[in-house]
């Protein structure tokens, strides 16, 4: 397990390209017939990635559950989000199966002890992205496709941030813990993700970046509003973002990102605007 612990703006201001990057971006997330995690500190968020080929996949598989969460298994204190970013595949909850294709959503609740993976063709396997945090009581493992989530339209072709972000695990949607999930498409010809940026101090917020073409990339805004740096983000990455950082994206061309958000409330709209004219 990749254990990550945070880092605080004043120190951030003097990391290099190769210190952020190794704080901040989690590099890779699929492995055949592989579970991956990366543990961060920022609000105990866990970045998980499956992407089952030739057999079913246990959400523990290769994971000292004890020795790293403290309990008998991985959800035990925890709720989680998945989203399928792959081929169709199916998610197996304490025996009950979700079938997933592409860009579907999963809220598992806590308490769920077996989480098992599989894909329908192990030519076009199935890649599940999730985030995980602590959770202290259980609500409903629920199935939610694009359809039942929210779509939320914005920016303009103008501005170059055209895009809809859709809530899938929301308050509007269902009842969770603290975890908010959702993932925003960007238009033809829209490169800027959350511009104008915004901070918000009562939540981090973990964006997995997916359909960048191979040849293509996205610079990852990082920082405080006054200090702002950035990383560069391939397919299928994902970086941390502390409360106390933008995190907005731009890209060569255009692309999906999931975000998931953890910490004090669940109030999507409780952000720090920035006006982009006081960005530095
Ligand atoms: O494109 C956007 O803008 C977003 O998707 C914003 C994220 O959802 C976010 O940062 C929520 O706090
Ligand atoms: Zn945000």
């Amino acid at each position: 397990m990749d254990i990550r612990y945070s880092a605080n703006p004043e120190h951030f201001k003097r990391f290099t390209t190769e210190e952020m990057r190794k704080e901040f971006l989690i590099e890779k997330l699929f492995e055949a017939d592989k579970v991956l995690v990366t543990y961060s500190h920022v609000d105990r968020m866990c970045a998980f990635g499956c992407m089952p080929v030739s057999r079913a996949v246990a959400l523990d598989d290769g994971i000292d559950c004890y020795h790293n969460f403290g309990t008998n298994y991985i959800l035990e204190r925890r709720e989680m989000g998945v989203f399928n970013v792959g081929g169709a595949g199916t998610v197996k909850c304490d025996g009950t199966e979700y079938h997933m294709g592409f860009e579907d959503c999963l809220y598992i609740t806590k308490g769920t002890k077996e989480v098992i993976f599989s894909s329908d063709d192990p030519e076009k396997p199935a890649k599940f992205y999730m985030a995980s945090a602590p959770a202290h009581c259980s609500y409903t493992t629920t199935f939610i496709p694009m359809s039942k989530a929210n779509h939320r339209p914005c920016g303009s072709p103008e501005t170059a941030n055209d895009r809809v972000i859709n809530q899938f695990i929301h308050p509007d949607v269902l009842k969770t813990c603290q975890l908010s999930m959702g993932l925003t498409q960007l238009k033809k010809g829209s490169v800027w993700n959350t511009m104008p940026a915004h901070t918000h101090e009562r939540r981090m917020e973990l964006y997995f970046y997916f359909e960048i073409p191979e040849d293509q990339a996205v610079f990852h805004m990082m920082g405080t509003p006054q200090e702002t740096r950035h990383i560069v983000m391939h397919n299928e990455q994902a970086v941390i973002g502390p409360s106390w950082s933008i995190h907005s994206g731009c890209g060569t061309s255009n692309y999906t990102f999931i975000w998931a958000m953890v910490g004090e409330n669940q109030e999507f709209d409780d952000m720090d605007n920035i006006a982009i004219k006081d960005l530095r």
